[in-house]
């Protein structure tokens, strides 16, 4: 039994020996700063550089030394991480508080590969999905798919929230460089009816395909707004066969979409054992080849399946995602760290980091372990971040001199996307400047030696020491992104296994889902007085009530 069942006992993080050794090891080097490190080791950069999936990380401006790393490695093999992560990528059902396999690797696996669920080969069955995308891509970049009145598609609109959105609106951007400039593409995800409105006022009808993404096709935001969808679409083209021409679904629920009345031939499908903050790899990514077409879609596959191998077979101490994840760790539970940056210096991510809290935060965003002890450490970190140079003007100023430490994740492209060059320059001097700046800072004899007056040097000194990885790719194409989110899905599996947090549910969310549906009904029955919440709901609700009763 390789993986960790609802009713195994795994022993407390904190008993573990490399946890205490950690700690011991933290206490000793706690206060020892990166300019002393790399004093210490000119050889620095070199011994803590490594590459994997055709991404390279620098993790040397962390506040570790070799003995950390080794330590990482104890721990890694105390937490039954090896056994983990083989029993994730053999299709055991690692997801135990919904009894489901986590194959997402399956998505990106070559036609030839095996990943096996209830010991059948669904890499066969991801195939015949991608195929038929790609068809069906093909049809509608090429004209060939026309709409009710015989227009050919224009416009895709991808109504879908969470992992349904936050995927596909980001690779839409990130890629849009290699997109078909002709065709306009929009995200809906609000339940608030002006995301829906602002997405489609400047859109044709006659033009326009909705793409309907929801794994489950029950979540409240996405029926809703594909309601609106509808009903914009016959108010416009006024006869009911024009959904067929005009809406395709993405989704595991075929009743649900034969429901809604879109033809099951138009619709793509994936399985249980895909999250829904894993599947921009899926049949989720259908705008995104609808986008870029199929052999970019193809090759951003392959990136992440590149990065699998390297997660796969690369030694701890030079596996990316494994480093990452320690690291993580690391800041959180030994550092304190209550938050993690993500500062691509790339404008076509600026969704990255958006994207990335769903990820990891709805991942290990848990306080209770897989053996249902409350845990008594740090889990996930908040994460945050805008894309720089743009972030520098804003809130590096508490990066760089406030009171807590935020370990930052660095990200750039030696090849600009944009013909405009020398801003490329531009924009990886400020990179690297800023992650040297966290670094290193600036000492009270370094600033007087400017000049400054000194009543104002205290001001002025960066204390330095604040630790960042770098993470670098050629160019931000394809291969390159499915890559970088491989990257995060397996640094986000690492964290959860040191964790023993079951990163795959997220019954979290499932409170607020049922408390709205309750006041729905409140707000709109208006004659039903009795409210039995707390007394500040009560009066939430009747000052809304209040309201719409007066307009
Ligand atoms: O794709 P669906 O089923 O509409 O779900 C959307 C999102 O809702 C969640 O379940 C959270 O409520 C996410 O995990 C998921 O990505």
């Amino acid at each position: 039994m390789g993986h960790l069942s609802h009713d195994a006992v795994e022993a407390p993080l904190t008993t573990s020996v490399a946890w205490s050794a950690l700690a011991a090891h933290h206490a000793a080097i706690k206060d020892r700063d990166l300019r002393s490190l790399f004093a210490e080791d000119p050889q620095r950069a070199e011994g803590f550089t490594v590459e994997g999936g055709g991404l390279t990380l620098d993790y040397s401006k962390n506040r570790i030394t070799p003995q950390t790393i080794s330590l990482f490695v104890q721990l890694a093999e105390e937490r039954g991480f090896f056994q983990k992560r083989a029993a994730m990528f053999r299709g055991d059902k690692i997801n135990v508080t919904e009894n489901r396999a986590v194959l997402h690797a399956a998505l990106r696996a070559p036609r030839d590969a095996i990943f096996e669920v209830n010991g059948r080969n669904v890499v066969p069955d991801v195939h015949a999905v991608l195929d038929r995308m790609a068809a069906f891509a093909e049809r509608v970049r090429s004209g060939a798919w026309k709409g009710h009145t015989g227009k050919r598609i224009r416009n895709v609109v991808n109504i879908g929230i969470g992992g349904s959105h936050l995927g596909p609106e980001m690779a839409y951007l990130a890629l849009r460089a290699f997109s078909d400039r002709d065709m306009r593409f929009r995200f809906v995800a609000n339940v608030d009816g002006a995301a829906f409105t602002e997405a489609t006022q400047d859109l044709d009808a006659e033009e326009t395909l909705f793409v309907i993404s929801s794994k489950t096709f029950t979540t409240l935001e996405t029926m809703s707004n594909a309601d609106i969808a509808r009903a914009w679409l016959l108010q416009r083209l006024g006869e009911e066969s024009a959904v067929a021409k005009h809406f395709v679904a993405v989704s595991t629920n075929a009743a649900g979409v034969k429901a809604f009345g879109i033809d099951t031939a138009n619709m793509f499908e994936f399985w249980d054992w895909v999250g829904g903050r894993y599947s921009l790899d899926s049949a989720i990514g259908l705008s995104t080849m609808l986008a870029i077409g199929p052999d970019n879609f193809r090759a951003m596959l392959a990136g992440f399946h590149d990065m699998d191998v390297h997660f796969r077979t690369a030694p701890l101490a030079k596996n990316l995602p494994a480093l990452l994840g320690l690291l993580t760790v690391w800041y959180a539970d030994f550092f304190g760290a209550q938050s993690q940056a993500v500062l691509p210096y790339a404008q076509a991510l600026a969704r990255f980091p958006a994207y990335l809290q769903q990820l990891q935060m709805e991942s290990n965003g848990k306080s209770v372990d897989l053996t249902r002890r409350r845990v008594d450490y740090q889990t996930g970190p908040i994460v945050w971040g805008e894309p720089g140079t743009d972030g520098q003007h804003s809130f590096y100023q508490l990066l760089h001199q406030g009171t807590h430490l935020v370990p930052a994740d660095f990200i750039g492209f030696l090849e600009p996307l944009s013909p405009l060059a020398p801003p490329h320059d531009l924009l990886m001097a400020n990179l690297f400047a800023q992650a040297e700046g966290l670094a290193f800072g600036k000492t009270a004899e370094e600033v007087a030696a400017e000049g400054v007056g000194a009543n104002d040097v205290a001001f002025r000194v960066m204390e330095g020491n604040r630790p960042s990885n770098m993470i670098l790719a050629d160019r931000l194409d394809p291969r390159a992104l499915g890559a970088l989110v491989a990257l995060y899905e397996h640094s986000t599996f690492v964290q959860g296994a040191i964790w023993g947090v079951g990163s795959f549910d997220q019954w979290g969310v499932e409170l607020g889902k049922v408390l709205a549906k309750k006041i729905i009904g409140e707000l709109r029955d208006m004659d039903e007085p009795k409210l039995a919440h707390d007394s500040s709901t009560n009066a939430l609700i009747a000052r809304y009530r209040a309201s719409r009763a007066g307009g």
